[in-house]
């Protein structure tokens, strides 16, 4: 699903317009039409709610939700915020449909400001997409005073948010408890920076013209459910374990053998046909009873210590992951040039320690000749730290984290909530799945082992990215209705995955 700019959205909306054809005025009933049935489902048991219109067509919005609510048997209070005497065509045609139903409390800068309370329900219609500056004035008053009630639902964006370009941290925004955004989501949504003024996001169809949204050009995706499921590759009858490929996991260390472990239960869960999982040899014990299916490649110290590995060694190999419970008192930095010089056809992923060692100036000399397509799988912490420098604000990231898979010609998966997968083309990916509960040691590990055995299963390396980071978020989805997301440890995820491609597989087979 493509995001798009402000602009964009303002494009698109005129083509369908245009091209449906249908009026402006009758997109935006269906609009709020859409807006007002998720509402009714979710806030069946209110009766009295506020509606705060702003000049514009978000407020247009606003007020054929009052009209709509209101032959729902809501009681409806409206607010017209007007910081000038300028309103949009289509927010006079509904104003003049509202008013022999409801009268408006209509807010100019010389009015007395409302007062909202607490336990006030309130819908947020005063600036879309449509935002050009800072809230100010009259404006930015009206929000603050908004902000005292605990439900804000807002259309579209919350007011005062840009939909994809940085807001300074002065200024002043709706702090929504739920966002419902018309069809498709906006940048300000993947973003960790506006969490507390998006709150839980919804998208509403609103039947956008298909044509306008497939030329729309756009760097920035968001991997639905619709799309991931289409990654899943189909098993043939005849397959065997050889087909399934081979996967290397070199992995663990001292007092880090549970990284490996959950790495390498991931890995066997995720399909790969063999696993041989090299970490020190005092692990043998260990990983053969917890995890028989997997072959077992000592090293000989407490510390991986075999930094070289010929290309006889490595050519049996599918796929190498590298990094989890590695430490970085070892000579990791050896172990990765090995491999890239012998095993530079292999697809590779480097997560947690790997990604470690690469941080280090030796190790940024390698970024260059990291084969093309290598994944790595950064925290912001640790992609700062491979950066050298931070960023000021979540925008700023993102151009650093274009840059970087461009420059380096690798893919990052930037994690977190809508974790961002970077492709060498300048695309990125947010993910939809996933939640608080994954917020937990060893996630990451489990993803690794994910990706590495999608890897090995011959997937091209940017959906590996893709699809693994949206079934390890589906697996989470899953364990957290039965685990909440404070019990939640990274083996439920794990234990999770085989109902997560049961249902991938069964979307699948309703789809086709
Ligand atoms: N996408 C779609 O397909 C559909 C979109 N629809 C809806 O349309 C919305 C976009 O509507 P929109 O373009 O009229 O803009 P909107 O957000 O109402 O604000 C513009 C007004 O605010 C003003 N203004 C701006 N910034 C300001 C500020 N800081 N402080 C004060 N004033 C400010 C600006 O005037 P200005 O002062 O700049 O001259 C203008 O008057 C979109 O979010 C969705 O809800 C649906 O109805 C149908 C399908
Ligand atoms: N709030 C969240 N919502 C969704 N996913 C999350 C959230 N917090 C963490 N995750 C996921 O959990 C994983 C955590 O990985 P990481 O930070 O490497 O942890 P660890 O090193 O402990 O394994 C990542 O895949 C990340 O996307
Ligand atoms: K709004």
């Amino acid at each position: 699903m493509k995001i798009v700019s402000a602009t964009q959205i303002r494009e698109i909306d005129e083509y369908t317009i245009n091209h449906e054809p249908v009026t402006s005025i009758d997109l935006m009933e269906r609009a709020a039409t859409a807006f007002s049935s998720w509402f009714m489902q979710h806030y069946s048991n209110i009766k009295r709610i506020k509606i705060v219109c702003g000049p514009g067509n978000n407020g247009g919005d606003g007020l054929v939700i009052a009209r709509i609510l209101y032959s729902y048997g809501y009681k409806v209070e409206v607010y017209t915020i007007l910081p000038t005497a300028k309103t949009s065509k289509d927010f006079d045609i509904n104003l003049q449909r509202l008013s022999s139903l409801i009268s408006e409390q209509r807010i100019t800068p010389n009015s007395k400001l409302p007062q909202f309370h607490t336990e006030d329900i309130l819908i947020d219609a005063l600036f879309g997409s449509g935002l050009n500056r800072p809230l100010a004035g009259l404006a930015a008053d009206i929000v603050q005073a908004m902000n005292q009630a605990k439900t804000i639902i807002a259309v579209d964006i919350p007011s005062g948010l840009f939909t994809d370009t940085n807001n300074s941290k002065e200024d002043v925004i709706i702090k929504a408890t739920q966002t419902i955004a018309f069809q498709l989501p906006k940048l300000a949504f993947m973003l960790p920076q506006n969490a507390d003024f998006i709150g839980d996001w919804h998208l509403v169809d609103i039947g956008l013209h298909p044509t306008a949204i497939a030329q729309a050009s756009t760097n920035y995706f968001y991997t639905h459910t619709r799309k991931a499921i289409t990654y899943l590759k189909k098993r043939s009858k005849f397959s065997h374990k050889g087909t399934n490929g081979h996967a290397l996991l070199i992995a663990g260390s001292y007092g880090m053998m549970g990284a490996a472990i959950l790495s390498a239960r991931a890995c066997l869960r995720s399909g790969v046909g063999k696993l041989t999982l090299h970490a020190p040899k005092h692990a043998n014990d260990l990983v053969q009873s917890n995890i028989p299916e997997a072959l077992f490649s000592a090293d000989d110290n407490k510390y991986l210590s075999t930094t070289e590995w010929t290309e006889d060694q490595l050519k049996s190999y599918s796929a190498i992951g590298l990094g989890p419970g590695l430490s970085i008192d070892t000579k990791i930095l050896s172990l990765i040039h090995s491999i890239i010089e012998h095993g530079s056809s292999i697809p590779l992923i480097i997560d947690a320690d790997g990604i470690n060692n690469l941080s280090t100036p030796e190790g940024r000399d390698l970024l260059d000749k990291l084969p093309e397509n290598t994944i790595i799988t950064p925290h912001p912490k640790e992609f700062q730290k491979l950066l050298n420098r931070s960023w000021q604000n979540d925008y700023e990231k993102l151009d650093l984290l274009r840059e970087f898979s461009v420059k380096y010609q690798v893919i990052v998966c930037l994690k977190g909530a809508h974790t961002a997968v970077a492709l060498p083309d300048g695309s990125i990916h947010f993910n939809s799945t996933g939640n608080p509960g994954m917020a937990t040691g060893g996630s990451g590990d489990v993803l690794t082992g994910i990706i590495t055995a999608l890897l090995a299963q011959k997937y091209n390396p940017a959906h590996a990215a893709i699809f693994g980071v949206y079934l390890h978020g589906l697996a989470g989805d899953i364990a957290v209705k039965e685990k909440s997301i404070y019990s939640m440890v990274a083996s439920d995820l794990t234990d999770n995955l085989p109902k997560a491609f049961l249902e991938i597989t069964a979307l699948q087979t309703q789809n086709s």
